[in-house]
């Protein structure tokens, strides 16, 4: 889960725009952030690991000129984490294209080879973001050899059609082209949110902005038109005009998960209020909880994530609500940060218990996920140390077994608590007094009830049903091995092992 930002056609320099439209994305990715704008002549791009506010500063906001830009967030889930592979990615030809990607595309090697031998590309990463972008330049130049060049728009349009006709997996995507304009689009299933956004300028003009989540759009005073459509091309030309063009035919499958943890709770995707379908969550885990006949002093949320689902279980019970544990602000998210090590460690630097809430009191903790287990183990412990006499848990989404293979950093399945494992067997793991997980049929109900149109979500890491066909174990040992996790997970012990060293 990356975030991209793309804005379009301003009076002038977009760079703060989009600084700040990425500081609003900065939760879906920490690794790297990158920008490119284009003056209408030239692009002028920076990228480079790091946060936004780290990345960027006065020397870029002089350098970045020009009224239209694009902007990345990047949380690696492909390839490797080194710089190289920030994002945007460049090719020169045709036209110049830039591109952001979101997602994480599945049949990488396959189209490896083809962009290197058929093709005959070059490719500067392992990137699967570079790959896909070279993928849509040869399909781009194949519509100009039977169009001719003067119409580019249905040239990208026709490219971006061939181009899903062979990449498979999840991407939302923005692109700048020079000459052309701002060209976005969505994978087929939908998998990754994307939307479209409008706002009139002082002159009267038509501004346009793309991405990820609508949180980006208010701070520059867009207004949200729509998501874009699954399958779906949109391209904003330098003179603010918007062409759609249905690419693929589409089928919305969104990625739960994004309701559960991924996405900021003020953002609305494929019209369900995030919030509120946690909110909803929260209904439906209360009544597990309250056919458990547990006796529970206090329910205490893991912070941020699980603040509404622990409100609303509080509503519903009746049993009292309070902030047993305090987060330091200024440790970043552990499930994104690389390495099993790492996540151990900032766990405890992120959390620390006050410890009135806990002493001889029971209490459930409620978290919106447990997935390598590290966070929710750790705090029982917390829990336990500041003299709790019964640690109950409760995840507000269902044990996650499978791994993601559509931009979520969940490669292996070894790593997740929950593969293989019985809940009494992981309750053991956690050492937990009871646990208690969301059923995976209230989960996407919590969120159907946003929009009763979506009629399937992606829950591939709760299910194993992989929507773009069925992953194969190659591809899973590749994902596995790439760099990232090559260098950080093949250490990492097996949770048995976690346990003994937590
Ligand atoms: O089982 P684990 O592998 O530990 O992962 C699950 C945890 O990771 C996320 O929190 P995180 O600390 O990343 O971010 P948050 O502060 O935004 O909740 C999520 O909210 C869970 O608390
Ligand atoms: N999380 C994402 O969306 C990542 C995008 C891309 N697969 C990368 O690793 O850079
Ligand atoms: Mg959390």
């Amino acid at each position: 889960m990356c975030g991209i930002l793309g804005i379009s056609n301003r009076n002038s320099d977009v760079f703060a725009e989009l600084y700040d439209g990425l500081l609003m994305l900065q939760h879906r990715g920490q690794d790297a952030s990158g920008m490119v704008t284009y003056n209408g002549e030239f692009f002028r791009e920076k990228k480079a690991n790091g946060l936004v506010k780290d990345v960027f500063g006065p020397e870029q906001a002089e350098m970045l000129t020009g009224r239209t830009g694009i902007g990345h967030v990047r949380y690696p889930t492909a390839g490797s984490l080194s710089a190289a592979e920030a994002q945007p990615f460049f090719v020169n030809a045709p036209y110049g294209i830039y591109l952001v990607h979101n997602g994480n595309i599945t049949n990488t090697e396959e189209q490896r080879s083809k962009v290197t031998g058929k093709y005959s590309r070059h490719l500067r990463t392992t990137s699967d973001s570079e790959i896909m972008l070279n993928v849509l330049a040869d399909k781009v130049f194949d519509a100009i050899k039977v169009n001719g060049n003067d119409d580019p728009v249905r040239n990208l349009f026709a490219g971006v059609k061939m181009m899903m006709e062979r990449i498979q997996g999840a991407y939302s995507v923005i692109t700048m082209v020079a000459g052309v304009g701002m060209l976005a689009f969505r994978d087929p299933h939908g998998i990754r949110p994307l939307s479209v956004a409008h706002r009139t300028n002082s002159t009267g003009g038509d501004d346009y902005a793309f991405a990820s989540e609508d949180v980006a759009f208010d701070i520059n005073g867009f207004k949200k038109l729509r998501d874009v459509k699954p399958g779906e091309a949109i391209l904003i030309d330098l003179d603010g005009k918007m062409h759609t063009f249905q690419a693929a035919e589409g089928d919305l499958t969104p990625c739960i998960f994004e309701y559960v943890y991924l996405a900021r709770p003020d953002s609305v995707l494929d019209g369900i209020s995030v919030y509120k379908s946690q909110i909803r969550m929260g209904q439906t885990l209360a009544k597990q909880i309250q056919e458990l006949d547990l006796e529970i002093d206090s329910i205490i949320p893991v912070p941020d994530s699980a603040r509404p689902v622990a409100l609303e279980v509080s509503n519903a019970t009746g049993i009292r609500y309070r902030e047993g544990l305090v987060k330091n602000r200024y440790v970043g998210r552990t499930f994104i940060m690389p390495g099993q090590e790492e996540r151990q460690k900032s766990v405890r630097r992120k959390l620390n218990a006050v410890s009135l809430e806990f002493k001889d009191k029971n209490v459930l903790l409620i978290d919106d996920s447990i997935v390598r287990g590290n966070t929710i183990k750790k705090i029982v412990q917390m829990c336990r140390d500041a003299g709790a006499k019964k640690v109950y848990v409760a995840s507000a989404s269902p044990p996650v077994k499978y791994p993601n293979v559509y931009g979520i950093d969940m490669p292996t399945k070894h790593e997740l608590i929950a593969n293989g494992r019985e809940i009494e067997e992981i309750r053991e793991e956690l050492g937990c007094d009871a646990l208690i997980y969301q059923r995976l049929e209230d989960l996407v109900w919590a969120a159907q009830e946003g929009n009763p149109e979506i009629k399937h979500f992606d829950c591939s890491c709760f299910d194993g049903n992989y929507i773009t066909g069925s992953v194969s174990d190659a591809y899973l040992d590749q994902l596995e091995q790439s760099t990232r996790v090559s260098a950080k997970i093949n250490d990492m012990p097996s949770p048995k092992k976690v346990a003994k060293i937590a």
